[in-house]
């Protein structure tokens, strides 16, 4: 890539567009004409590479029946595993430390119940105020199941100025109550990335463990939890790994926590080979696959094969080195064409600490999308004032961002937000 110079015209976007080495993965995406998809932070488009694979696997299941399990293409019984081989090197981790499991809430109530060991004045969970709620309901959730009152147990990290966390009050929040740390990777409003290897240094000079969420990151970011040493993370292959509503989720486990017993146990844990002697004494794999639980959902397992395939070969560094010049253009252009307008970027500045989305405030933000969406680009909103706007380095164009902000403009200079409620619809 040439060096990025900020010009606000259309013919830099399409200059842009010519040197981006990933350009050609656009096409493999299913795209409509007419509309700019801004929302892959959310739900990742169908690819052509992601339809086939899904095809292939009901194809065996259409031939094979029960045979599929170890003769498909892509035998079932091991695909777990294979997901996890072909996608560990997006978190930094080996094959063994990964599996592709269970949904991002069912993972973590599975590594919560297993890493969760409260003892004499270590009893209280770490987290913060601005995660995602289905994370704080899991974690009050386990509170209450080991008889612990989630209002004095649930540790909730206060924000600053409501939009960001700082890493100083996260460590200062690890006292010797603390068992246990969940945070984010990268914030879901404001696009943060925390500093993982830092608050994973600092939890464990304290002697407490940490996991993280990596929905907003892992697919998006490069990560090196191995080389961090993080605990345990989990994260959800809808986003930006593209693997379809509700496809199957991810955990990691660092190789030093093989052999602890999963605290939710079922068949799929065991050691492969001893599964199918059907004894009552589990022998769990002595890998993350131990903290599988029941039968795997294939059907929603198989569009990661293709789209695995692809992020290995297009390789996390160029999507992040994508990412970051695209959300940069974006901030960019915002600054040059919305100034009059009232909003503001909420999301950190800095490469290091900002992840794949923008995050745009306005008070007028939910009817703001929903003109948006009028006039063909898919943000989406999260109250109470954020417009989300992620360009997607296999599938989004520099012409597309600068396209996104000049409806922007349209719609504020015409006010033609005015015509909407200021609600947000029921799925936002
Ligand atoms: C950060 C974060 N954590 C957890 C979830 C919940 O994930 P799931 O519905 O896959 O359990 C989401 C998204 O829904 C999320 O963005
Ligand atoms: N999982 C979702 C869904 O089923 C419908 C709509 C949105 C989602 C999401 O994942 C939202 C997402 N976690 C967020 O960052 O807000």
């Amino acid at each position: 890539m040439q060096t990025y110079s900020f010009q606000p015209t259309v013919e830099y976007a399409r200059q842009l567009d010519q040197e981006d080495v990933l350009a050609h993965y656009r096409n493999e995406f299913y795209i409509k004409p007419d509309s700019i998809y801004m929302d892959g932070n959310s739900l990742g488009l169908l690819s052509k590479r992601a339809e086939k694979s899904l095809l292939e696997v009901l194809a065996d299941w259409k031939e094979l029946g029960i045979d599929g399990w170890m003769e498909g293409k892509h035998p079932w019984f091991f695909l777990p595993e294979t997901l996890a081989k072909l996608s560990a090197p997006l978190v930094g981790a080996s094959a063994e430390e990964v599996i592709v499991t269970g949904s991002t809430t069912v993972n973590l109530h599975q590594l919560v119940a297993s890493f969760y060991k409260p003892e004499g004045k270590r009893t209280k969970i770490l987290a913060d105020e601005l995660t995602f709620p289905s994370d704080i309901y899991a974690l009050q959730s386990q509170l209450r199941l080991h008889g612990f009152n989630p209002e004095t147990h649930l540790i909730r990290v206060k924000s600053r100025d409501g939009r960001l966390l700082e890493e100083e009050d996260l460590i200062a929040a690890m006292t010797e109550e603390i068992a246990l740390i969940i945070l984010p990777t990268v914030l879901y409003r404001s696009g943060q990335i925390l500093d993982m290897k830092r608050l994973t240094d600092e939890a464990h000079a304290r002697g407490i463990l940490i996991g993280f969420d990596g929905c907003h990151s892992v697919g998006a970011i490069p990560h090196a939890f191995s080389e961090w040493d993080v605990d345990f993370a989990f994260w959800c292959n809808y986003k930006h790994l593209n693997g379809g509503p509700g496809s199957v989720g991810s955990l990691y486990v660092n190789r030093k926590h093989f052999g602890t017993l999963p605290g939710l146990a079922g068949w799929f844990g065991s050691k492969k080979d001893k599964q199918f002697d059907m004894e009552h004494l589990l022998i769990p794999a002595d890998t993350a696959g131990a903290f599988q639980i029941g039968t795997p959902h294939i059907l929603s397992l198989a569009p990661l094969i293709g789209s695995f395939e692809m992020f290995q070969e297009a390789g996390i560094e160029r999507i992040r080195e994508k990412s970051l010049q695209s959300t940069q253009y974006l901030m960019d252009l915002i600054d040059f064409e919305l100034e009059d307008y009232g909003f503001i970027i909420g999301n950190p500045r800095e490469e290091k600490r900002r992840g794949g989305h923008v995050s745009l405030e306005h008070k007028e933000a939910a009817r703001i999308c929903k003109a948006l969406k009028e006039y063909g680009v898919v943000p989406d909103y999260r109250a109470p004032n954020i417009i989300r706007l992620a360009p997607i380095a296999l599938y989004n164009t520099y012409e597309e961002v600068w396209k996104v902000v000049q409806i922007l403009k349209n719609i504020m200079a015409e006010k033609l937000y005015e015509q909407y409620s200021n609600e947000r619809n029921v799925v936002a």
